[in-house]
């Protein structure tokens, strides 16, 4: 460790008064996590009001040369499994240890795969303590007996800390290749505590803009992973372009109706920010949700999204096959399954109950004409938009 990263340490444990300097823990560091840690990384070297040192919690795997992926991203500045090529930041320093790599820092970064967040969160309860803020990367959400729980809310509900979340047109590697981007902060209090996770955030390449939605741009982030998947079922069956512009149109037309639905306050205009249109469109065109919903179409449904995501992701997760469930059960418990034909197709799709031409195909007894739905569905759906 640097003397400054030393002495930066020794001067939070020695403060007997506030530590004027904020102190940054990333929790996750799969592709993205890697990515959020290079982009804090950066800034945290540049600005004076953050500590150099940036901690980041590593789910621990041992690598097949034997060694341990936390050693190898302390070693090397590189997160070899999930990152490879790409240089972290020499004040980067992984840790395997949760409780431990959060227990200095007061701005957490929550970056995993939706699907582990309850755990981490239940691991972290009554752990964090004094003024704390947080932010989600996450794009996904939790069902539980309740109702949708947004990541967001779970992390506030939890942990007892205000959680904001950064979601946008953001495919991990080629904002590690420094290539230009942008990125939307939600926040739902105060909007200095948006502004330091903008400026933590910003760089030449990667522009962040904040916007007070923090549901809309959530929902933006987690719903489009389920028209990813319905868009790689297109690409599989070699359906072109114009099918396809349909069905992001459609399916961004679904993300509008039901984060309205579930959230009244949710913002038109947030649908045109990165978060929203944006990011339909780079995960359809170049996210991992759609490759491995292309490669299940080809197979023509023979093959498991968990056997593909195995193979073609070495690791790496999908989000979207657990929302379209997620999603599927919240609209089939509220009664709104015709509402949301895309999103419930998606994952009747999934499960093998349909086919996956039936993405554009698929009638159902009761309602659905065309892939846009019968006239009343269209009428139901407009007056919510
Ligand atoms: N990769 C991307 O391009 C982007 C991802 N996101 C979102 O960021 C979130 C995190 O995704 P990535 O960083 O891409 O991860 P990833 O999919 O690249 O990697 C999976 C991660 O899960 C960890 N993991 C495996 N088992 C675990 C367990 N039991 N408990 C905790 N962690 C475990 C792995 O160690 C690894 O860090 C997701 O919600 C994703 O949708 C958002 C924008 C871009
Ligand atoms: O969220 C993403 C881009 O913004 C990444 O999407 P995938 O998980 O489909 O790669």
């Amino acid at each position: 460790m640097s003397h400054s990263l030393q002495k930066s340490r020794q001067d939070h444990a020695n403060g007997e008064c506030r530590d004027p300097k904020s102190r940054v823990t990333v929790v996750g560091s799969g592709s993205w996590g890697s990515v959020a840690a290079k982009l804090i990384a950066s800034n945290a070297l540049k600005l004076p009001s953050f500590h150099d040192e940036v901690r980041m919690w590593v789910f621990e795997e041992v690598l097949p040369n034997g060694e341990k992926l936390t050693n190898v991203i302390n070693k090397t500045n590189e997160n070899a499994k999930y990152l490879p090529g790409i240089t972290l930041g020499r004040n980067v320093v992984a840790d395997p240890d949760l409780e431990n790599a959060v227990k200095e820092a007061n701005m957490l970064v929550f970056v995993t795969p939706h699907q582990f967040m309850d755990g981490i969160c239940k691991q972290l309860k009554g752990k964090i303590s004094g003024e704390v803020e947080a932010i989600s990367l996450v794009k996904g959400m939790e069902v539980k007996k309740e109702g949708p729980c947004l990541i967001s809310s779970l992390i506030s509900k939890e942990l007892g800390i205000n959680c904001c979340v950064l979601m946008g047109a953001n495919i991990a590697n080629e904002i590690a290749m420094e290539k230009f981007s942008e990125a939307t902060v939600g926040y739902g209090g105060s909007r200095d505590i948006a502004e330091k996770w903008v400026q933590l955030f910003s760089t030449p390449y990667f522009m962040v803009t904040p916007v007070h939605d923090v549901e809309g741009v959530e929902l933006c982030g987690t719903l489009k992973n389920i028209v990813a998947i319905a868009t790689g079922f297109v690409d599989g069956l070699d359906m072109g372009n114009n099918t396809k512009a349909a069905i992001m149109r459609i399916g961004l037309r679904e993300m509008k109706a039901l984060s309205k639905l579930l959230f009244p306050s949710v913002k038109d205009s947030t649908f045109f920010e990165s978060c929203g249109v944006a990011d339909v469109i780079t995960t359809c065109l170049g996210g991992r949700n759609r490759r491995v919903a292309e490669a299940f179409a080809r197979s023509g449904g023979k093959r498991s999204f968990d056997e593909l995501e195995a193979e073609m992701l070495k690791g790496q997760k999908l989000q979207g096959v657990l929302t379209a469930r997620e999603v599927y059960e919240t609209l089939d418990h509220r009664g709104w399954l015709e509402m949301f034909p895309l999103f419930s197709t998606v994952h009747q799709i999934c499960i093998g109950r349909l086919k996956p031409d039936d993405i554009v195909h698929y009638r159902d007894h009761k309602s659905l004409i065309s892939i846009d739905g019968p006239i009343h569905l269209r009428k139901s759906i407009s007056s919510m938009m």
